[in-house]
C-alpha cells in the first residue's frame, strides 16, 4: 500500500481542494441516499403496505412528526414529493460528482505523464545508455495508466468506505445489535479473501513482467522488419508474439476468475448471512417487522458495496507492481538526473563558447564500472579553438565515446575534461552543451516539415538563414526540388529522404544554430563523393571560425585537418598533423592509410 498511498499523496498535492469537493458531494450523495432509504417506509405505512410498527422505530417516527398533524390526504404527497426530490438531489450531485472526479483523474494522468517524463529527460545520458528505450515506452504508456488506474480505485474506495461508514451509522441507530453482527460477519469474510489479495499482487507483477516483454519484442520486432523480412524470419517472430499474446490473455483471464470467486463468495455469504440474520432477528431478537424490513433494505444494499470494495481493493493491489515500476524509474532518474527543467536559472544560461581549448587530462572510462575493459584509457589531447581535428580508427576503438567524453553526455571515471583551462564541471555543463552541435551516425529527423526540423535548434532563424544553412551542406538544391519545399513534410507519412539527403539536412540543422565547437561523427559517410567534396569544402571554410571535430571513416576526407587522433582499443595512440602522421611510416595511421588505398585499387 506504501506505493499508492505516496501516489495518493501527490494526488492531493496536484487536485487540493478539488478532492474535498469530490468527497463532500460523495458525502452529500451517500447522506441524501440514506434519506431515500428511510423515506421508503413511512411511504410504505401511509399507502397501508406496513404494519404500525413502522412509525415507531427510532429515526423513522422523527421523520413523521411533522406530517402528523397533516391531513392524511396531503401527507402521503407530501412524503411522495419528498422523495422524488430527494433522489433528484442524489441525481443532481451524482452528475457534479462524475465531472469533478473524471477532472481530477484526467488532470492527474496529465501530471504524471509530465512529472515521469519530465524527470526522464533531465537524467544524463549515461543513464539512458544503460536502458531499454522498450522500457521507458512501457513505462510511460502501460504502467502509468494502470497507476493512474490505481490511483483512482483507491479514491473510489475511500468514496465506497464513507458511504459504507454511512449506511452502517444508520443501520446502528435503528438496530445496535443486528448493526454489530452483520460487521463482524463482514469483517469474517475480509479476513478470509486477504488471500485473494496476495494473489491479486501476484498477478499483477505478471501483467507487468508480461506487457514489459510485450513493449521489448514489438519494439525490436519493428526495428529490425527490414533484417526479418530478408531472412525469412516472420514465422519465428509471429509464434513468439503469438506465445506472448496467449500469456497475456491466461494472465488477465485468471485475474478475472480471481475476482469472479471473491465475487461469488461474496455473494453466497450474503445470502446465507441475510438468512441466519432474518432468522435470529425474528426468532432471537423478536425485532419488529418494520425494523426488520429497513435493516435488511440497508444491509441489501451494503452487502453490494462490501464486494465492490474487496473487488477494488484486488485490482489496487493487482496495480502495485506497476507503481513499483514508475516509482523505481523515477528514483534511477533521480540518481542520474543532470537538468532542472523547472528552474529559472536554466532559462538565463548563455552559451559557453570555446575562446582557446578543449582538452582531456588523463582521462579513463568505463561503460560497466564492474567489468575490466576500458571504453576509454589515459586519454590526453588538446584540440585547440577554431582548429579541426579528425579522430580516426578501426571500429569499436573508441572514437564515439571519445567524442561523447568531449560532449561532456559521459563523465571521467577518472582525469578531467577541461574548457579553456577549467574543469567541465555539472554546473557548467548546461552552459557549455548549449554552444556545440553534434551530427551523429545516425541522423535523427522528426515527423515535421524541413522548416520545423530546422526551426527546433533555433526558433528565431529567418529564411535566409535556413537557407545558407542548406546551401552550406549542398542541401538546398534538392530542396527547392521537393513538392512544398521547405514545407515539406519528413517522415514515415512525408516524404522519405535517402541517407545522404538526411544527413545534409541533419548538417544544416547544426549549423544554423552557429555553435562555437560543430561535432560531426561520420556524418558524410551517406554521400555521394560529389556532395562530400562540397560538404569537405564548406567545412574548410569554417576552420578559424568555429572548433570542428570528425570522426571519419574515408581518410582522403581529413587531409585538411590541423591535428589528427589515432585511437586504438581505447587509447589515443598517435596524434598530429595529417601529413606529419603519414610520413611516419611505422605508424598506426599510415597503415590505416594503406589499408583503405588497397581496398579502393581492388577490383
Ligand atoms: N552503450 C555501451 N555499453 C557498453 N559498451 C559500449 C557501449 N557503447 C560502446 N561500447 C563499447 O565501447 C567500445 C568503443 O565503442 P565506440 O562506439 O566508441 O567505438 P567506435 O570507434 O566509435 O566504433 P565505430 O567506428 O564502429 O562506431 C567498444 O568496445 C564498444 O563495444
Amino acid at each position: 500500500m506504501k506505493p499508492i498511498l505516496l501516489y495518493f499523496k501527490k494526488l492531493h498535492v496536484f487536485a487540493g481542494a478539488r478532492l474535498y469537493v469530490n468527497m463532500l458531494l460523495g458525502l452529500l450523495i451517500s447522506f441524501f441516499d440514506s434519506l431515500g432509504i428511510l423515506l421508503i417506509l413511512p411511504m410504505l405505512s401511509l399507502i397501508g403496505f406496513a404494519d404500525s410498527t413502522v412509525t415507531q422505530l427510532p429515526i423513522i417516527s422523527d421523520l413523521l412528526k411533522p406530517l402528523v398533524s397533516l391531513p392524511a390526504s396531503l401527507s402521503l404527497p407530501l412524503v411522495l414529493g419528498l422523495y422524488v426530490t430527494i433522489l433528484t438531489l442524489t441525481g443532481l450531485l451524482q452528475r457534479n460528482q462524475s465531472v469533478v472526479s473524471v477532472g481530477i483523474h484526467q488532470g492527474f494522468i496529465r501530471f504524471l505523464r509530465l512529472d515521469t517524463y519530465r524527470t526522464l529527460i533531465e537524467s544524463d545520458w549515461s543513464f539512458f545508455l544503460k536502458k531499454r528505450s522498450s522500457d521507458f515506452q512501457h513505462i510511460l504508456t502501460s504502467e502509468l495508466a494502470r497507476v493512474s488506474q490505481g490511483t483512482q480505485l483507491f479514491l473510489s474506495l475511500v468514496q465506497a468506505l464513507i458511504f459504507t461508514v454511512i449506511q452502517i451509522a444508520l443501520a446502528f441507530l435503528l438496530s445496535p445489535i443486528l448493526t454489530v453482527m452483520v460487521l463482524v460477519s463482514g469483517l469474517l469474510l475480509a479476513a478470509f479473501a486477504r488471500r485473494f489479495v496476495g494473489r491479486a499482487k501476484q498477478l499483477g507483477n505478471r501483467t507487468s513482467e508480461l506487457s514489459q516483454n510485450y513493449f521489448l519484442g514489438i519494439n525490436e520486432h519493428f526495428h529490425g522488419m527490414k533484417e526479418m523480412k530478408s531472412n525469412r524470419m516472420e514465422q519465428s517472430h509471429l509464434n513468439w508474439f503469438q506465445e506472448l499474446c496467449v500469456r497475456m490473455e491466461q494472465n488477465m483471464v485468471q485475474f478475472t476468475r480471481l475476482q469472479a470467486t471473491t465475487q461469488v463468495y461474496y455473494r453466497l455469504a450474503s445470502a446465507a448471512l441475510i438468512a441466519v440474520f432474518v432468522y435470529v432477528s425474528l426468532q432471537v431478537f423478536h425485532v419488529q417487522t418494520g425494523q426488520m424490513l429497513l435493516i435488511v433494505l440497508i444491509l441489501g444494499r451494503l452487502w453490494p458495496r462490501f464486494s465492490s470494495i474487496q473487488s477494488n481493493v484486488e485490482q489496487i493491489y493487482s496495480s502495485i507492481p506497476a507503481f513499483n515500476s514508475v516509482m523505481k524509474l523515477k528514483a534511477e532518474c533521480e540518481a542520474a538526473r543532470e537538468l532542472n527543467l523547472q528552474s529559472q536559472a536554466l532559462q538565463n544560461i548563455e552559451p559557453l563558447p570555446l575562446e582557446e581549448a578543449l582538452e582531456c587530462r588523463n582521462v579513463y572510462f568505463r561503460y560497466n564500472r564492474n567489468e575490466g575493459t576500458c571504453a576509454l584509457r589515459n586519454i590526453n589531447l588538446r584540440i585547440p579553438s577554431g582548429s579541426l581535428t579528425a579522430i580516426v580508427g578501426k571500429s569499436g576503438a573508441g572514437k564515439s565515446t571519445l567524442i561523447d567524453m568531449l560532449m561532456g553526455m559521459i563523465q571521467p571515471e577518472r582525469g578531467e575534461v577541461v574548457v579553456d583551462g577549467k574543469q567541465l564541471t555539472p554546473e557548467r555543463l548546461t552552459a557549455f552543451r548549449a554552444s556545440v552541435s553534434y551530427v551523429s551516425q545516425d541522423p535523427f529527423l522528426f515527423h515535421a516539415t524541413i522548416r520545423e526540423n530546422m526551426l527546433l535548434v533555433k526558433p528565431e532563424a529567418t529564411e535566409t538563414e535556413i537557407w545558407d544553412a542548406l546551401r552550406f551542406s549542398a542541401s538546398d538544391e534538392f530542396v527547392q526540388q521537393l513538392p512544398q519545399g521547405l514545407d515539406t513534410v519528413l517522415g514515415d507519412r512525408g516524404i522519405r529522404l535517402s541517407g545522404g539527403e538526411r544527413q545534409r539536412i541533419v548538417l544544416a540543422r547544426a549549423i544554423l544554430r552557429q555553435p562555437s565547437i560543430l561535432i560531426l561523427d561520420e556524418a558524410t559517410s551517406a554521400l555521394d563523393l560529389e556532395n562530400e567534396a562540397k560538404i569537405r569544402t564548406a567545412i574548410d571554410q569554417l576552420k578559424g571560425k568555429m572548433t570542428i571535430i570528425v570522426i571519419a571513416h574515408r581518410l582522403s576526407t581529413i587531409r585538411n585537418a590541423d591535428q589528427v587522433l589515432v585511437m586504438e582499443q581505447g587509447e589515443l595512440i598517435q596524434q598530429g598533423g595529417y601529413q606529419q602522421l603519414s610520413s611516419d611510416s611505422k605508424g598506426r595511421f599510415s597503415k590505416l592509410l594503406h589499408m583503405q588505398a588497397d581496398q579502393t585499387l581492388q577490383p
